[in-house]
């Protein structure tokens, strides 16, 4: 008899099949209060999961016997208690390094559409208001050479200072607990504190995972250090922002604006004032949503769920 999986999200039917090749499949294209009973159910004898977002704790653990594996598809794992994976020897892995470029180029685009204001153009040529050239009150601020602050100089934030440098001749200042002597060489990237980077930076861009020690790194007085020109762009997680915080920094004009993909909750309520804030710009948690990328995702959390279920040593497990 093949092992049983359950697959919680949905995936390419090439990585469908794959597993299937090894297992047998149970599953989910989504989980949401009408499947997450019949999922409790199949989590009983289930050898291996794979998915996206869902908590996996001791109490969901209690149900899940048999659980050899966790395989996420995404390269985040604040949604896993690791510890409570470890007491039962149950292996986690994700999937790093195949996202790199495709959030990166979020990035970019969440920095070049704060600075240059695009969503606010795109609304107001659609919405008729362009009569005549546009006058100082339209024009956004420049990218290129300026300074570029990376809080989380990891896989996606070297994508990042790569593309800064290297196209936009930034220079580019990054706040790691180590030093990443790649990005230095590579792009030049000067290591500093955490307030000098905020203090001497245009953009301020933080990539690092949620923790505990990340959980509000950036708060009132980290604002408060920042350049009242400078933009904050935020596509780690959304608790690695006190957002009350941000929200006051950006009703002040202690900073000029935000761009964010992630936000403390998701989907973002419209009653956030960051909704309604001209100086945003929102995006819904897409930094790796394109259709090669998330096939890749799926494809390597698929290769580890396998490796892990045929009792080998997958690629990324979680250590
Ligand atoms: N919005 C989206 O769609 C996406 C969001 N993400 C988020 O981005 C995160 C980063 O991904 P990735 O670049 O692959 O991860 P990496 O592990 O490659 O990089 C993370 C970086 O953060 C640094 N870091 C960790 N803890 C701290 C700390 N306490 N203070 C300062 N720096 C710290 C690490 O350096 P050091 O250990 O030396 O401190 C490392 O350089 C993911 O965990 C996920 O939450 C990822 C993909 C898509
Ligand atoms: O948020 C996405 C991830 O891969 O982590």
């Amino acid at each position: 008899m093949k092992p049983k999986v359950i697959v919680y999200k949905k995936v390419d039917q090439r990585v469908l099949d794959f597993i299937q090749k090894t297992c047998e499949i149970v599953y989910f294209e989504k989980l949401d209060s009408n499947t997450y009973p019949a999922f409790l159910h199949e989590l009983k004898n289930a050898n291996g999961i794979i998915g996206s977002g869902l908590k996996v704790d001791g109490e969901l653990l209690e149900n899940a016997p048999q659980l050899k594996i966790v395989s996420n598809i995404s390269v985040g794992y604040d949604n896993l208690q690791l510890s409570a994976l470890s007491a039962r020897g149950i292996m986690a892995t994700n999937t790093p390094e195949v996202l790199n470029d495709s959030v990166a180029d979020t990035i970019i685009g969440l920095i070049l559409s704060t600075a240059r204001r695009m969503p606010e153009l795109d609304q107001f040529v659609k919405t008729g208001q362009w009569k005549t050239n546009l006058e100082e009150p339209w024009f956004g601020i420049d990218v290129h050479h300026k300074v570029l602050g990376i809080i989380g100089m990891g896989g996606i934030g070297s994508a990042v200072a790569k593309r800064a440098h290297l196209g936009f001749d930034m220079e580019i200042l990054y706040h790691n607990r180590s030093r990443n002597r790649d990005a230095e060489e590579k792009y030049n990237a000067m290591y500093c504190s955490r307030e000098e980077l905020l203090k001497k930076s245009d953009f301020v861009c933080l990539m690092t995972p949620l923790t505990p020690k990340t959980e509000k790194l950036m708060g009132k007085r980290e604002f408060e250090l920042m350049k009242e020109s400078a933009i904050f762009i935020n596509c780690s997680r959304g608790k690695t922002v006190d957002e009350e915080a941000l929200i006051h920094a950006l009703q002040t004009g202690e900073i000029y604006g935000a761009g964010l993909d992630v936000f403390v909750q998701e989907p973002i309520n419209l009653d956030n004032p960051l909704i309604s804030m001209e100086n945003v710009v929102t995006l819904p948690h897409i930094g790796s949503a394109t259709y090669e990328t998330r096939f890749k995702m799926a494809m390597l959390a698929a290769t580890n769920l396998v490796s892990g279920i045929n009792g080998e040593i997958p690629a990324n497990l979680i250590k």
